[in-house]
């Protein structure tokens, strides 16, 4: 199968098909309100509790003012008067505290919630999707949602919603006392605090230009030391470490540049906003202003200590209020993310499983289309009996490891069909059509487990006698046996101090296991040395006894026996026959066999 040089593309899955996206784009609003619809009643209680607390937390500033009013207004000072103010500030603080816990256990509790709740829907979700999704850009995008996406989504809740309600609750609060107090002057603290906000805006737009540029720069520096180091062979081997270098000499310098630019922009707009945000301005601009109001006879000094009091507190509001909604906007994006991996249309499922009579495998006159206007696949018909074995073979490109996807429906034909046993594979459950067969691919793809696990992957439960039987049969027993713990050595997803034919033969094992009645497999591009090669190939005849066989060859010596052999060219079955039929057609086959073996038909 052509998983070495047909690597799936991201941008070319079909649309409109099965596995496509369907959902919403990137703006579209109200993603986020939608996935958190199973908290919405908790994100509500939040944040009622968030504003009540953040009100609240205002009292004691508002006593304050209100004493310092009480005290310097009137003459003879009542102090009742002023303990009343003092008793109200003090259940503020507490009702504050309290509200303020209650709301952050409530946001936590909605969190955990509603991330378990998002994590299980995308998982049992990506269980129906189509396996050819998974090969096109599943893992990508499955990766996005389960870390970045979700993160966001736990930022919003966590920590900006209360946020952002608790420092507009404050301001607001602030603002209607305020206003109660005296209007031109609380118009005076609305425009500094509008200032500011601008200010951090303008800033935050400014440093979001440079931090895309430095994020570029770093994703090249990473692009530049993995191609070093992936191609490292190539690199010794042909000398070209001078311009791979080079890329990366580009890569540092850039970051550098972007990262001076930075420094720069920090240090001016920084400098701005800081100012501007900071207690010292309001004070300063509120106690100009009160200055000149009580000299023109409009403000009390009385006044003026209730503004210093409450005011001076506004500005730690502004940055929450501004990063809140900067983090809420990142979390709509993550949501309309989340939603158009949900919205991808899963596999459609038969209503009743049907159950095919054998396994005999047909393809029925079966096309089909990636870009749905290209034929990847065009009008195949054969029909591969059981205990046979069926070899698809031509040029790269030509379509094999496309019409092999079909079978155990990567993506559904979109022409003709395919039949088991005389059942369309559509009207068989996919989990049962799974079963139903193994698939040995040259991307072996063992998991970080013990040996024997990855064995027993084929028939979860099988006994270690059954697992050991199957190893001997794939001719992989005794390398098995030579390991540091024999079947208890624990495996890396690489197959880690396995070589390429064990590790063919470790899934072969794994088929032998599972017993299923088709095997399709893609023999190794690679060529691997002779004992291997032999080893492998009588895995491979032991696995195939009494099944039906699809075998995707390239090389052609390994399939001379096969009972039948379907060319491949361009998409279309240009021939089909036995070894020795093909070779006196003197055809595709026996051009391929001679270019390959050196060998006239
Ligand atoms: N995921 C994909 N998206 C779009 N086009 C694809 C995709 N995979 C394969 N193709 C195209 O479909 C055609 C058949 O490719 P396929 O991989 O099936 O050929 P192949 O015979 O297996 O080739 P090879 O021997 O090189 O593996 C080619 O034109 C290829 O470019």
């Amino acid at each position: 199968m052509s998983t070495t040089t047909s690597e799936p593309r991201t941008d070319s899955v079909p649309e409109p098909a099965v596995g496509t996206e369907q959902g919403p784009g990137l703006a579209e609003p109200g993603a986020l309100a939608r996935l958190f619809a199973p908290i919405r009643s908790y994100l509500i209680a939040c944040g009622l509790l968030s504003a009540l607390s953040s009100g609240a937390g205002i009292v004691p500033y508002v006593a304050a003012a209100e004493i310092a009013r009480v005290t310097l207004s009137t003459p003879s000072v009542s102090a009742a008067a002023v303990w009343t103010w003092v008793g109200i500030g003090a259940a503020g603080a507490g009702l504050w505290l309290v509200l303020m816990v209650q709301s952050s256990r409530l946001g936590h509790y909605a969190d955990a919630a509603i991330l378990h709740h998002l994590r299980v829907r995308i998982v049992r979700h990506l269980g129906a999707l189509p396996l050819g999704w998974f090969r096109a850009s599943g893992s990508g995008r499955v990766k996005r949602a389960m870390t970045g996406d979700l993160e966001e989504m736990h930022e919003v809740i966590a920590h900006a919603l209360g946020q952002l309600v608790g420092a507009v609750t404050v301001i607001a609060v602030s603002g209607v006392y305020l206003f109660s107090v005296d209007v031109p002057m609380a118009l005076v603290v609305l425009g500094v605090l509008g200032l500011m906000t601008v200010s951090y805006r303008v800033s935050m737009r400014s440093m979001a230009a440079h931090v895309n540029r430095l994020i570029a720069a770093e994703g090249r520096i990473s692009a530049a030391s993995v191609e070093y180091a992936d191609g490292i062979q190539v690199v010794k081997a042909f000398g070209t470490g001078g311009r791979v270098l080079h890329r990366f000499d580009e890569a540092v310098n850039e970051y550098a540049e972007a990262f001076a630019a930075w420094v720069n922009e920090v240090r001016h707009s920084s400098a701005v906003t800081r100012l501007l945000g900071s207690e010292m301005a309001v004070l300063t601009a509120v106690t100009a202003a009160g200055v000149a109001f009580i000299a023109q006879g409009s403000l009390t000094g009385a006044e003026l200590v209730a503004f210093l009091v409450v005011s001076v507190g506004l500005p730690a509001s502004i940055i929450p209020a501004v990063s809140g909604a900067q983090a809420v906007r990142k979390g709509r994006m993550g949501a309309a993310n989340i939603e158009r991996l949900l919205a991808r249309m899963p596999l459609p499922e038969p209503e009743r499983s049907r159950t095919p009579d054998g396994h005999e495998v047909e393809f029925d006159h079966v096309s089909f289309s990636y870009d749905g206007t290209t034929c990847a696949v065009e009008d195949v018909s054969a029909v591969c009996p059981t205990g046979t074995v069926t070899a698809i073979v031509g040029p790269s490109g030509a379509g094999k490891t496309t019409l092999t996807s079909l079978l155990p429906r990567f993506y559904d034909v979109t022409g003709g069909a395919i039949r088991i046993g005389g059942v369309d594979i559509r009207e068989i459950g996919s989990a049962r059509l799974l079963a139903s067969m193994s698939l040995v691919f040259q991307d072996v793809s063992l998991l970080r487990d013990s040996v024997a696990e990855n064995i027993r992957i084929g028939r979860p439960g099988a006994g270690d006698e059954d697992v050991r039987e199957a190893a001997i049969a794939a001719h992989i027993h005794d390398v098995i046996e030579a390991l540091p713990q024999g079947y208890d050595t624990p495996l890396d997803a690489g197959g880690g101090g396995l070589s390429g034919g064990e590790r063919q033969r470790l899934t072969i094992a794994r088929a032998i296991l599972s017993g299923a009645p088709i095997v399709v497999l893609d023999e190794a591009t690679a060529a691997l040395d002779p004992d291997s090669e032999t080893a492998v190939q009588e895995a491979l005849a032991r696995l195939a006894v009494g099944k039906t066989v699809i075998v995707i060859a390239h090389r052609l010596h390994t399939i001379a026996g096969a009972d039948q052999i379907l060319v491949l060219d361009n998409g279309r079955l240009v021939e089909r026959g036995r070894h020795d039929e093909l070779l006196t057609r003197d055809g595709l086959y026996a051009r391929m066999w001679m270019a390959q073996e050196g060998v006239t038909a």
